[in-house]
């Protein structure tokens, strides 16, 4: 019969591993994420969001400050003035002058309004005259009236199947800088927008441009978007405004938002670019999950495969250090541990324990006449005849060099007598050495109950005693320790 006794608790390591595994990936993992969301947080700061809004600028730039230069030009030529100062009188001229500058510098439209005649010439002639009660015609008044030398409006345009256009309107003074009138160009904001779309695209950007009040003019979406009812933005709508130009934060729809504002003198506008930080970090979030998953597999195959090692490194070591090697019989240390459970459980559940110590008869005259070799072969052939012999729930023990101790759990004196004989016989019938078939073993054995209020101790003890009366009477016999009084 074999038992293992637990020298440390394999679950409380193995926990420990796991624990310290788990959390030393968990901890890189982390700090690997926090470090690269900061660094991705510092290049949508420092380079990406710049990048675009610069990238933007100068392609708006060379779509729109080139006409304003053009509008003044026309608003300052003289041949311009002159005709009109004239009278208005060949048409003709006015529009082969319009179609001229149209053509040359590859504009949208190009137009004059007559501050006198209220006339709107294109390259074609007069398109119309212009009427302050026409909601369309809103603009050419706004323009006469305002102190500005030009504005930039973007509104479909009449003479161009109603395309959403940019206008650059400039007012025109005679030699006496009295108003004569408004002159400049069109052009279409498609390229603008498919600019903006492909960067949108792209990067997940949101990028339009926006007026004094902080209405959007240009975006790359269907309809504009209106600021004032996004509450992280709104907010802060006026002050960003005011400032012109920095870097903000807000939040939208549960997500973080940052957001870079230009302002762009030349069309007093702003160009606002904003991302989404939590798109942004989309990518490493997801590589985030997938390297907590890979150190929680790796975690669970690690202490899995830990647990497997230790578990037959610890049977074998348990093995080795509860069991007498010679014999593979439970060792005294063993059986200090096992008896102490043994007590333990019967104090719960009170049932008769015997003991049996046996003692080889002679075994020095074995040793002196057949060598140690043979005396270690009897030894270990006596330890598993007594094994086999005993229950499933007996153990026994290698007491001293030739000395046994048998454990009968649940067994009291008079059965534990019955089993002594049975080893006893089970001993001196048996071929112990089959090199020596001269060899005759018998055993001695004291036999003892447990007393209730007895120590284990002292109940081996007075085995002992009733093994050395067995001797004494002649050997190879049982001898029954008597009841405590
Ligand atoms: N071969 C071998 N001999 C052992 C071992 N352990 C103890 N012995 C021997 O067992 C012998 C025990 O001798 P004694 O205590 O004099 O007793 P005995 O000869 O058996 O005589 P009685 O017990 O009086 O019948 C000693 O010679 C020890 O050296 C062991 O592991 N292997």
């Amino acid at each position: 019969m074999s038992r293992s006794i637990r020298i440390f608790d394999r679950r409380s390591l193995i926990l420990l591993l796991g624990l310290l595994l788990s959390g030393g990936f968990f901890a890189t993992t982390l700090f690997g994420y926090f470090v690269s969301k900061e660094a991705i947080r510092s290049a949508i700061i420092g380079q990406d969001l710049p990048l675009t809004s610069s990238n933007i600028y100068s392609e708006i730039q060379k779509d729109l400050v080139r006409p304003v230069l053009i509008s003044s030009t026309m608003a300052h030529d003289t041949f311009l003035r002159d005709w009109i100062l004239r009278g208005e009188n060949e048409v003709s001229e006015m529009s082969r002058y319009l179609a001229e500058i149209k053509q040359r510098h590859g504009a949208f439209s190009s137009f004059f309004v007559s501050d006198h005649s209220s006339n709107y010439y294109t390259g074609e002639g007069v398109l119309k005259q212009v009427r302050e009660d026409e909601p369309r015609d809103a603009w050419y008044f706004r323009v006469r009236d305002m102190r500005d030398e030009y504005e930039i409006n973007v509104d479909p345009d009449l003479a161009n199947r109603d395309a959403l256009t940019i206008f650059i309107n400039y007012r025109v003074f005679d030699f006496d800088q009295r108003y004569i009138g408004a002159t400049g160009i069109g052009l279409t904001v498609d390229s603008v927008r498919r600019l903006i779309r492909d960067y949108q695209a792209r990067f997940q950007r949101t990028i339009y441009f926006t007026d004094a009040t902080g209405k959007v003019v240009v975006h790359g979406g269907e309809t504009a978007p209106d600021l004032r009812q996004r509450p992280g933005l709104a907010q802060q709508l006026d002050r960003i405004l005011h400032e012109r130009t920095g870097f903000y934060q807000f939040e939208d729809a549960g997500d973080n938002h940052i957001l870079n504002v230009n302002y762009l003198p030349e069309l007093k506008w702003y160009l606002f670019v904003e991302q989404n930080e939590d798109v942004a970090l989309a990518g490493i979030r997801q590589t985030l999950y997938v390297n907590l998953i890979i150190s929680l597999v790796v975690t669970l195959i690690v202490t899995f495969l830990a647990y497997l090692t230790l578990g037959s490194y610890q049977s074998r070591i348990e093995k080795m250090a509860s069991t007498d090697k010679l014999t593979g019989l439970l060792n005294r240390h063993a059986f200090g541990i096992l008896i102490d459970k043994l007590l333990a459980n019967n104090r719960r559940a009170p049932r008769p324990i015997s003991f049996l110590l046996a003692d080889i008869d002679h075994f020095k005259d074995i040793n002196d006449r057949h060598g140690h070799r043979i005396g270690d072969e009897v030894l270990s052939n006596i330890a598993q005849r007594l094994s086999a012999t005993l229950r499933e729930a007996d153990f026994a023990v290698r007491w001293g060099g030739e000395e046994f101790l048998m454990v009968l759990p649940g067994c009291p004196l008079n059965e534990a007598l019955v089993v002594a004989e049975k080893l006893r016989h089970a001993i001196a019938s048996a071929q112990l050495a089959p090199g020596e078939p001269t060899i005759r073993i018998t055993l001695s054995l004291g036999a003892s109950e447990l007393d209730d209020n007895e120590t284990a101790d002292h109940a081996i003890s007075r085995a002992d005693d009733a093994l050395y009366a067995a001797k004494r009477a002649g050997r190879n016999q049982v001898s029954a320790a008597p009841p405590l009084g």
